[in-house]
């Protein structure tokens, strides 16, 4: 039983615990450390780990720990954890937004670091990560790395640490693009004289559907999208709005936002 601890037990924390629970890796196995008592509490009684305020107590026993606090809460825990990872030499996995694999070796020591980025639908099993290892990560480290993370969905090894941050810009923030379009929706059909809970409801089942379909047929969504259009259709009025509207150049700023913004955290803790 690989023990593992979380550092941080926020709302990513909860969503890849749920996820490895799911699988069928013991509560046993888990620790969190988390500052506030409320939260240690709910924590321990949904998912039944073991939980702690301090986060040299969680992380004592563990072989692997995700780092799985805010960006700028990392230069906080390293003086913290940094005794007891030097003797222990866990396998260190960071979810940190922004944060380089050279910044968490200079805090938290030459160590094994995969540096990974799930996404919150890792709770019900469906995330998606990607991730990157520093040199000292065995292959056996990197399988226990990928093992963990697959418990939350799908996973993708990406060799160039830059396209980290495209990472988060894709899948990591991705999830809030998938809600916004879905809250854009229900507002414009509400707007129309829809009753809230159906437009609800029918924008909710409509991206399920339209994800669903994406994995599971393994067709290009250009195709699918296609299939949706009649000639001269209700679909086509609606596609040439969102052309005429600059729809790719909006998804593709908005990517560019997040992307940059990971950089920038990273830079920020060039600073501290
Ligand atoms: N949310 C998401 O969709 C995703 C987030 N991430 C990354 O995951 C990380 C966590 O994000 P998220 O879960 O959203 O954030 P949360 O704020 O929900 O979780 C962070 C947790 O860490 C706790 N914490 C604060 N200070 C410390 C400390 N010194 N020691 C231990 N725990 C501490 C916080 O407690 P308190 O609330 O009391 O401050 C909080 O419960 C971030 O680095 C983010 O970039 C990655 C992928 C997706
Ligand atoms: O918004 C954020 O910074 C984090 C990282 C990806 C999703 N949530």
């Amino acid at each position: 039983m690989t023990r593992i601890a979380f550092i941080g037990g926020g709302n990513m924390a909860r969503s890849l615990i749920g996820g490895l629970l799911k699988t069928g890796i013991p509560a046993a196995a888990i620790t969190v450390s988390e500052p506030q008592a409320e939260s240690r509490q709910s924590l321990a009684r949904e998912f039944g780990v073991a939980t702690y305020a301090e986060n040299r107590l969680a992380a004592a026993e563990a072989e692997v720990i995700v780092l799985a606090v805010k960006p700028q809460i990392m230069p906080a825990i390293h003086a913290e954890l940094r005794d007891t990872l030097q003797r222990n030499r866990p396998l260190l996995i960071s979810i940190a937004a922004g944060v380089r694999l050279d910044q968490l070796e200079r805090w938290f020591g030459a160590l094994p670091i995969v540096r990974c980025m799930p996404n919150t639908p890792a709770l019900i099993g469906a995330g998606a990560t990607g991730l990157c290892a520093n040199a000292r990560v065995s292959p056996p480290q990197r399988a226990q790395a990928q093992h963990i993370l697959d418990a939350a969905g799908l996973t993708r090894w990406v060799d160039d640490e830059a396209l980290m941050d495209t990472v988060t810009g894709i899948s990591g923030s991705g999830p809030a693009y998938f809600f916004a379009l879905v809250e854009a929706l229900e507002d414009a059909a509400v707007a129309q004289g829809m009753p809230r809970d159906t437009a609800r409801a029918l924008a909710a089942q409509t991206c399920l559907g339209a994800g669903r379909m994406l994995v599971e047929s393994g067709e290009a969504p250009g195709e699918l999208r296609r299939r949706v259009t009649s000639p001269h259709g209700t679909t086509q009025a609606a596609l040439e709005s969102f052309a005429a509207n600059g729809l790719p150049a909006i998804v593709a700023h908005a990517v560019a936002a997040a992307t940059r913004r990971g950089g920038e955290l990273a830079a920020e803790l060039d600073k501290t």
